[in-house]
């Protein structure tokens, strides 16, 4: 049945089985995206801190900036480092946005446990088709596929409704029976980036369209739903870094209360990646700011790395409910 499975000599795990005991335990697995050194220590360390799994995922932005054998040496030592600590979660890596089949293959054969396929701005045919083919080939490696239904709008696409770019649930059925992937990513009105929503001072930023997330596990029961753009945005760090300097009026995320309700769901992976930089940028400003001599970048790099963990550990524990599941 399988060919080789590469991602085994790097001692990682693929989501399925992660997914499975999410969705029934009513949790979502933290999937963090690295770029760096720092972000993949914090993450590792309170991963295992809080006895969490986790899913760590590069962009095709992270390989381009960090080298993508650099960055498949450091997950497998982010296993080892967590294995040393005597901890045996599971880890994954997984390709995140992968657009085209060639760099799904391509990161199945260097060691990912999971794969992303995003043809969710093809016409429909041709997004059953590309998936259908990732998925294929994944499979024959025992890697998981995670494909995409609707486009996650900019503040900017919402605001003409003409064509919705909701996930629409009549689709769900059909693209899971005929694509065969491991997982779905929906939108619901989640997006990419620190300005997710439009709010005036003092306004809630407008709540996720939790009908369709239920009609589609109507139609789908227990079946993994992926949710993309699931920063909170975390408000301290943006006054911080607004307070040392920075710029970033308007920033605003989804709030941990609609997070929470979300894991409890079929939602079963949640990609953080903006609160993870928010972090880094608010400390490292803040500490060049109250000590402006300092030159050493293990000084201000470890004191964003201090603020990673506890983000981590706050999010594992008390919005994803992933700690104590490993
Ligand atoms: O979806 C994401 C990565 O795929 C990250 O979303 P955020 O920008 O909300 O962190
Ligand atoms: O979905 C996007 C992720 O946050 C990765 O972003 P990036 O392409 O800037 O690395
Ligand atoms: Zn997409
Ligand atoms: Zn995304």
């Amino acid at each position: 049945m399988s060919k080789q499975v590469y991602y085994r000599e790097l001692g990682l795990a693929n989501t399925r089985e992660m997914f499975q005991k999410a969705v029934s335990g009513g949790y979502a697995i933290p999937a963090y995206n690295f770029n760096n050194l720092e972000q993949l220590q914090a993450i590792v360390a309170a991963c295992v801190e809080t006895a969490s799994p986790v899913i760590v995922q590069v962009s095709k932005g992270a390989r381009n900036y960090a080298n993508e054998t650099m960055l498949r040496y450091m997950a497998m030592g982010a296993v080892k480092m967590a294995r040393e600590m005597g901890s045996q979660i599971p880890i994954a890596l997984h390709l995140d946005h992968g657009d085209s089949f060639e760099l799904c293959q391509a990161c199945i054969e260097s060691g990912f446990s999971s794969v992303m396929i995003d043809g969710s701005h093809l016409p429909y045919d041709d997004n059953v088709a590309l998936t259908r083919k990732v998925v294929e080939y994944a499979h024959e490696h025992d890697v998981t596929v995670e494909g995409e239904l609707g486009v996650l709008a900019g503040i900017e696409d919402e605001v003409q409704a003409e064509h919705s770019t909701y996930t629409k649930p009549e689709e769900v059925e059909d693209f899971v029976a005929k694509t065969g992937v491991d997982s779905l990513a929906i939108s619901i009105g989640t997006s990419h980036g620190a300005f997710k929503f439009k709010v005036k001072p003092g306004e809630e930023p407008p709540p996720l369209r939790f009908d369709i997330l239920y009609e589609i596990e109507k139609r789908i029961p227990g079946f993994p739903i992926v949710l993309h753009g699931s920063s909170s945005v975390v408000p301290e760090y943006v006054e911080l870094i607004n307070q040392y300097g920075g710029k970033m009026e308007g920033a605003v995320g989804v709030s941990e209360e609609q997070l929470r309700k979300a894991a409890a769901s079929s939602v079963c992976k949640i990609n953080i990646d903006s609160d993870g930089r928010l972090a880094v940028t608010a400390k490292v400003r803040e500490y060049l700011a109250q000590n402006p001599a300092e030159f050493d970048p293990r000084k201000y790099l470890g004191a964003a790395r201090s603020e990673l963990v506890r983000l981590i550990k706050h999010k594992n524990k008390e919005v994803l409910g992933s700690a104590g599941q490993a």
